[in-house]
């Protein structure tokens, strides 16, 4: 008897374990675990069971890691599903997809219409690599033409982690409820440090200066964050001021940094003991 078992304590109705459950009386099931496996009858029901997902839901997680964990440093690009093609939002997207691209970063977008379309075709455009993470969605609808390498989500969770596992920085254009989400979920993983060093850019200075101010004089004016924490967007419609800001946060780039701020300390701790040994000398 294994020490597990042991400690179990003695119960004159019978027991079943499945894992950390315990199940007696009427909850112990009529069938197995196997039979319901194999009995091809009840294998429609068994799919649509929680556990099932959970193994869907791990599946996608390891396709998207798989997938995803050679790319080149990267920015993802949200915005509207539904700007039109030729339209000033589409323009700025193709500039941006481009801009990245030029600048060395894959570009990840939605894989959708509209901006993430624009976005994907200017990276193509630069000869960059264009990502689709795309969604499962009720009505059909396949990637946009502009990207290479896409992966297909049944779950907006597990598609939204690799948006940013994946990334660098957020870039974000004028959009509706799902642009929304990810910009505030990009700023929450932020401000409660679950990601470091992570640029959120905000382009379309007219469509975002309502939501900023509202951020700055209710939000903000009434403590539910700190005024600090708005610090953590930059708002703009300079190409060049996005990229610098993007460029500058880039962990090689602060790396090199950092290790060139070590070697001059290292330095003048030298110089500082040679010269104090030189005096000594004297
Ligand atoms: C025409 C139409 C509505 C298509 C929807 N097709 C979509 N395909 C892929 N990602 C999407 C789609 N709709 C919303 N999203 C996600 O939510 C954001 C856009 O939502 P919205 O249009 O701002 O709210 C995108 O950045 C994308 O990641």
């Amino acid at each position: 008897m294994s020490d597990h078992q042991s400690q179990r304590p003695h119960s004159s109705s019978p027991e079943r374990h499945r894992g950390a459950v315990t199940l007696r009386r009427e909850a112990i099931p009529t069938s197995t675990a196997d039979q319901r496996l194999l009995d091809s009858r009840h294998r429609g029901d068994w799919k649509s069971r929680d556990a099932w997902r959970v193994l869907r839901i791990q599946a996608e997680f390891v396709e998207g890691f798989d997938a995803l964990a050679e790319l080149p440093p990267a920015v993802s690009v949200f915005g509207s599903a539904r700007c039109a093609p030729h339209s000033a939002e589409w323009a700025l997207g193709e500039r941006l997809g481009a801009a990245l691209a030029n600048a060395g970063y894959a570009v990840i977008t939605g894989g959708g219409p509209g901006v993430m379309a624009a976005a994907n075709k200017g990276a193509v455009a630069a000869g960059g690599l264009s990502v689709g993470l795309g969604i499962e969605l009720p009505f059909e609808q396949g990637m946009n033409e502009w990207v290479d390498l896409g992966v297909n989500f049944r779950y907006f969770f597990a598609r939204k982690t690799m948006f940013v596992k994946y990334a660098q920085a957020f870039v974000v254009l004028p959009g509706g409820f799902g642009t929304l989400d990810e910009l505030f979920e990009a700023l929450t993983l932020v401000q409660t440090g679950k990601v470091t060093r992570f640029p959120v850019v905000l382009m379309g200075v007219a469509y975002w200066s309502g939501l900023i101010d509202w951020l700055r004089g209710s939000m903000a004016a009434e403590g539910k964050i700190s005024a600090a924490d708005l610090d953590l967007i930059c708002l703009t419609d300079d190409m060049d001021q996005a990229l610098r800001h993007i460029v500058e946060a880039d962990p090689r780039l602060v790396a090199e940094q950092e290790a060139a701020e070590e070697a001059a300390v290292s330095h003048l701790v030298h110089d500082q003991l040679a010269a104090d040994e030189a005096g000594h000398e004297i």
